[in-house]
């Protein structure tokens, strides 16, 4: 399947769940996500919920992460060349939506991307290698290719795999591992 089909593929999957489901599953990825052992890093990245793309809700994940007292990191996009700054989420942060209904830090104490040890990774669509398909903007593979090596790379979904490997490009960044409401996928 090519990537535009995946999109719109997994696009109505998503649609169709309820929020009953998107809050059940959405627990169960974090509960998933206790499984690896990832945790005994300091300064995690995390997507902030598009509620009305019916994205998977971090705020389980937030809890884990203030519970485990680590550094949270949060981006603002630039739809105009593609780029995230990243900001420490505090107390303090205020969070406005932008345009496209990404809750954002309006500012803050910045972080460089070469400080991340984890980052949590949004996807429509995702296969047995540990390939993704995102919205298309390229926005993360952009942001991983500036990570160091060792970060860790876990993108987060509702579906299981695609059976067949995607067509990946040079610019696209495998997962270390997708976590699903069912499974945790290492590649
Ligand atoms: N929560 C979250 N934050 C994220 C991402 C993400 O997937 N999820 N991104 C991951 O890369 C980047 C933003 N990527 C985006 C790329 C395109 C559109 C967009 O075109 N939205 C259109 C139409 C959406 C559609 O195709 O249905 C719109 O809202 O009008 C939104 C976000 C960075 N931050
Ligand atoms: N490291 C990079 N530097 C410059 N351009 C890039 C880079 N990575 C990806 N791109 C460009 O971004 C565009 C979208 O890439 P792709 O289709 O892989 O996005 P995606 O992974 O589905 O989306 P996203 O990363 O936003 O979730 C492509 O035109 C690609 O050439």
């Amino acid at each position: 399947m090519k990537k535009s089909e995946l999109r719109k593929k997994y696009k109505s999957l998503r649609n169709a769940l309820s929020e009953e489901q998107i809050e059940n599953d959405s627990f169960a990825i974090a509960n998933q996500l206790l499984k690896l052992d990832v945790w005994d890093k300091s300064f995690y990245h995390i997507f902030l919920t598009i509620e009305e793309q019916k994205e998977i809700n971090t705020d389980y994940i937030l809890n884990i992460l203030s519970g485990k007292d680590k550094n949270i990191i949060i981006s603002k996009s630039n739809f105009e060349d593609y780029s995230m700054t990243h900001y420490l989420l505090t107390d303090n942060t205020r969070i406005k939506k932008n345009d496209y209904n990404i809750p954002e830090p309006v500012d803050g104490i910045e972080i460089q991307t070469s400080q991340l040890e984890v980052v949590f990774i949004p996807l429509l669509a995702f296969d047995k290698v540990g390939n993704r398909v995102g919205y298309g903007k390229g926005f993360y593979d952009r942001f991983l290719a500036n990570c160091k090596l060792e970060t860790i790379k876990i993108g987060l979904s509702f579906f299981e795999p695609e059976n067949e490997t995607f067509e990946a490009t040079e610019d696209d960044i495998r997962l270390d591992y997708c976590v699903t409401p069912e499974e945790v996928f290492q590649f």
